[in-house]
């Protein structure tokens, strides 16, 4: 009897073993045909020879500060798709305006590349990095944060932090060269916190501030992570000391978003306690108070039980992260543009001097719709050097790219550094001419040839904030000073990273401009 039992237990042990060993077996076939499906399709693509496993992980193995002229010079080669193989993962390039288009305009691609996951620590899943049904709602809920009634009331931000910006540059206006990146981007991240969460850090009078270094250093942090493979993995990352590091950084600006929301949400609390004395005294003065973004998020938490404390730091971060950087770079490259072409610049100089006289007047809406020439300066600084230099997206569905078939999980890249300097949408393309923006000009082009703010579902939802933020800062400067370049277009080195910035900083000579100074 024992013997029976024992022989059945062999019997069902086996019958599991090799249940297990089957599908263990047809899971790698199955996982083994789809890879080799895959494999297969990205092999039609033109691209450099690549090893088995690493891929072509010998060919981008440059410095980080050379990983951005090595994309841009091989899309520079190719007019179509292009595949690279990051180790086992499949990256496909693109830089025409057809399949930008396939891509950007398709409701079926919004998901953003792994890339993005370093992020996610400090923004959590907010609105850049979310994904599915989270993102759809999420950009339903803000889409009328930025409603032009909403930003118009930023204008008064944006020109007293540009006023503080400009009584610092006046110091320094001497004709001596300095690097005027700093300035620019203490005055953005002065902007868009006030904005985002209604307060004033004066990050200019106060760069040494722990927040002002922590947001500076975890976007230094998570972008040296991007460009180095080997401390991408979580364990990695803690066994070199990196993860420390980046702990404290996020406690510090976690810290000080969640004290900000609960400051404001008792705030909000006394107001609506006092509300009737604060209504009559608003108008008796004439005045509505200013709402921050973190106001509206605030009041939909009020009435949208799903937005959490949590969620509401999600965005607010997000903001400050999307928000500053990339003004201060487009700031920075319109500066740079109009500091080495002296006859464009007095151009710009003429239209602020018609607008603007000797007065020092802040700017009004109005004015930011009459400053088209400044406007079209900021675009073509805007095509020349696009502060984002790449976008991603991680295929969930098949695309069609170029007659290409694209499989699902593949990472497909648009190289918009590379498609604004298509010479047959940009004749002459690196020539600097904002006459490219005039309306019969625009009309000639393909409607993806230029996307500095992407486009489609997934485009920046704060272009229109950015672009007025951008008129405001870059004519206070020119109504007060002359601006030269010190450096010559064909000595730019450019760091595309994350964001595309000059190598070595905006090093510029200012000149007053008569009277206006001051
Ligand atoms: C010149 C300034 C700016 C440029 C060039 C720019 C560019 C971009 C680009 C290219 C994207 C798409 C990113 C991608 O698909 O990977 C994007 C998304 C986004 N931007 Fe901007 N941006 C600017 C300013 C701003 C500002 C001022 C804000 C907020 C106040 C902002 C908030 C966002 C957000 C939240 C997203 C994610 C939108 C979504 O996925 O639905 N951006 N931006």
């Amino acid at each position: 009897m024992a013997l029976l039992l024992g022989r059945e237990a062999v019997w069902w042990s086996s019958l599991v073993t090799y249940s297990l060993v089957t599908v263990f077996l047809a899971a790698l076939l199955a996982w083994f045909i789809k890879r080799q499906k895959t494999v297969w399709m990205i092999e039609k693509l033109p691209g450099p020879p690549s090893l088995p496993i690493i891929g072509n992980a010998l060919d981008v193995n440059v410095a980080p500060r050379d990983v951005f002229q090595t994309i841009t010079g091989v899309c520079y080669m190719l007019k179509r798709p292009l595949r690279v193989w990051l180790g086992p993962r499949p990256l496909v390039l693109i830089s025409t305006s057809e399949d930008t288009e396939v891509l950007l305009s398709s409701p079926k691609h919004l998901d953003k590349s792994r890339d993005y996951n370093f992020l996610h620590p400090w923004l959590g899943t907010g609105l850049l990095t979310s994904t599915g049904n989270k993102w759809h709602s999420r950009r339903k809920l803000l889409t009328p944060a930025f409603h032009f009634k909403i930003l118009e009331d930023f204008v008064e931000v944006f020109n007293g932090q540009s006023n503080k910006m400009v009584q610092q540059l006046t110091e320094k206006a001497d004709g001596k060269a300095f690097d005027i990146f700093t300035n620019i981007t203490l005055c953005t991240l002065d902007i868009i916190c006030e904005t985002a969460m209604g307060i004033n850090i004066n990050a200019q009078d106060n760069s040494d501030s722990e927040y002002v270094n922590a947001v500076y250093r975890i976007g230094a942090l998570v972008q040296y992570r991007q460009t180095r493979p080997w401390i991408q993995p979580d364990f990695l990352f803690k066994l070199f000391g990196y993860a420390k590091l980046h702990d404290e950084y996020l406690r510090i600006l976690h810290g000080f978003s969640y004290s900000t929301i609960e400051n404001r949400r008792r705030e909000r609390e006394l107001a609506a306690a006092t509300k009737k004395e604060e209504t009559n005294e608003d108008e008796v003065i004439g005045k509505k108070k200013r709402l921050a973004f973190l106001d509206l998020l605030l009041n939909y938490s009020e009435t949208q039980t799903t937005l959490t404390n949590e969620d509401i730091r999600e965005e607010v971060d997000t903001f400050m992260f999307e928000g500053h950087d990339t003004t201060a770079a487009a700031i920075n490259w319109s500066v740079y543009l109009l500091g080495c072409h002296p006859e464009i610049q007095a151009k710009l100089h003429e239209e602020l001097d018609a607008l603007f006289g000797d007065s020092d007047r802040p700017v009004t809406m109005a004015d930011l719709r009459e400053m088209k020439y400044t406007e079209n300066c900021i675009k073509e600084a805007l095509r020349l050097f696009p502060s984002v230099p790449f976008l991603a997206r991680e295929l969930r569905e098949e695309a069609v790219i170029d007659n290409h078939r694209i499989p699902v999980g593949t990472t497909v890249m648009v190289v918009t550094y590379r498609l604004h300097r298509d010479p047959e949408q940009f004749p002459d393309p690196e020539r600097f001419d904002p006459d490219r923006f005039l309306p019969e000009n625009v009309a000639k082009r393909h409607p993806y040839s230029y996307v500095p703010f992407s486009a489609g579902p997934r485009n920046c939802i704060g272009q229109k904030f950015a672009l007025m933020e951008e008129k405001i800062v870059l004519s206070s400067i020119m109504r007060n000073f002359r601006v030269e370049s010190t450096t010559r277009r064909e000595d730019l080195r450019i760091l595309g990273e994350l964001i595309l910035r000059p190598e070595n900083g905006n090093v510029v000579k200012l000149f007053p401009r008569s009277a206006t100074v001051g």
